[in-house]
């Protein structure tokens, strides 16, 4: 028999923003901390950010995106109560679980606002997790993270609505425009070590299935790297300007399909750049939306818990890759960077 306590609340964990202009430094000096990005290139972001006030919206987002949650879990009978924290902004991690001891809360469900293993997605939440638990010491809530969801019926539908919505905005059907489907670039050297090239391509596949669209390609936006160092590409921009002069991009549907919310780097990287670059070059161009507050990306993070909390038996998964594992194997998701991290292994701090 299990000596483990039941599940007895729900963790969101992310990313965090900045939520003013003083707070830009300081949360990008958090994200790249022992990461080998020029300084250069974090005060480019921190332009971006300057751009739209010093606030990113992810904040915001989650904020709505816990209330969501809580409705569906009101709504379908699940009692547990649900907290948040982040990697790199307030609500920091120490601080929410300190707050779950103090409500009693002994072993916590948590979805990570990542559809896609990597280091940064994956294993590094579950760094800083570790590192916030001994920080908050004996009776700290432990906490297991429910699988990853990019393959899951519910992900998928929200993508492929978002898809057909941003193609009728431009009055075509999806199988009439060319889709592009974005994620944040990272280094080949954690790519090596990670199945975010296998699940994403998977995932752009099943939903351009759904919603009909036969001419579609997988891109990476937001590389921060130094220019020696190779990243996954092809990046949108060059990939948007090659296929146009290749042969003219007809009409355009852009699916930020690696992030789920409507955050800086989807509003830089896409609603101003590329759509400048398609406005230059004449292409008739849409972004579709991330998966927000979706209702069904809210139903499936409900999906993810309620198999865990064992009042369903399926584990849903489309395409050929199944359900992914609950449990991370040992060697899920490494990363040891080029250049050695200037802060302790478990750390907090990183994109
Ligand atoms: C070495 C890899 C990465 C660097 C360097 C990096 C820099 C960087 N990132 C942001 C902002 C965001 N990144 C986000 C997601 C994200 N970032 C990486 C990798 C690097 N980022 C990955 C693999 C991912 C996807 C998985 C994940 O962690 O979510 C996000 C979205 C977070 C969310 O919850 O939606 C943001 C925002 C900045 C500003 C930055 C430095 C210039
Ligand atoms: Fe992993
Ligand atoms: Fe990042």
């Amino acid at each position: 028999m299990s000596s483990l306590p039941p599940y007895d609340s729900f963790l969101l964990v992310s990313f965090g923003g900045p939520e003013g202009p003083d707070d830009v430094i300081p949360f990008l000096e958090n994200v790249l901390r022992g990461k080998n990005v020029p300084r250069e290139r974090m005060l480019e972001v921190a332009e971006h950010y300057a751009h739209f006030g010093g606030v990113s919206p992810i904040n915001e987002q989650n904020r709505e995106l816990l209330t969501a949650i809580k409705a569906e879990f009101q709504s379908t009978g699940i009692d547990l109560p649900v907290y948040w924290g982040n990697r790199n902004w307030a609500p920091y991690f120490a601080d929410t679980l300190e707050q779950m001891k103090a409500d009693g809360c002994q072993r916590t469900l948590a979805f990570f606002t990542s559809m896609f293993s990597s280091y940064s997605g994956c294993r590094q939440y579950r760094e800083n997790i570790a590192a916030a638990r001994q920080q908050v010491g004996d009776e700290a809530p432990l906490v297991e993270k429910v699988r990853m969801g990019f393959n899951h019926p519910g992900f998928i539908a929200a993508m492929a609505e978002h898809v057909k919505a941003a193609a009728a905005s431009i009055d075509c059907p999806p199988s009439d425009v060319k889709l592009l489907l974005t994620a944040h670039s990272i280094p080949l050297s954690m790519a090596e070590n990670c199945d975010y090239e296998i699940q994403l391509r998977e995932a752009s596949r099943l939903v351009a299935e759904a919603c009909g669209a036969s001419d579609w390609d997988l891109v990476y936006q937001s590389r921060s790297g130094p220019p020696t160092q190779p990243w996954l590409e092809p990046d949108v921009l060059d990939e948007i300007a090659r296929l146009d002069d290749e042969q003219k991009i007809p009409a355009l549907v852009i699916l930020p399909i690696g992030f789920v919310s409507d955050h800086m780097e989807v509003m830089f990287d896409l609603d101003e750049e590329a759509a400048e670059l398609c406005a230059e070059r004449g292409i008739p161009m849409a972004r579709a939306a991330s998966a927000g507050t979706s209702p069904a990306f809210v139903k499936m993070i409900r999906s993810l818990v309620e198999e865990r909390l064992e009042r369903v038996d399926e584990r849903p998964a489309l395409g050929d890759l199944g359900p992914w594992h609950d449990v991370c194997p040992a060697d899920c998701c490494t990363y040891t960077p080029r250049r050695p991290a200037s802060r302790p292994e478990g750390a907090s701090g990183q994109g």
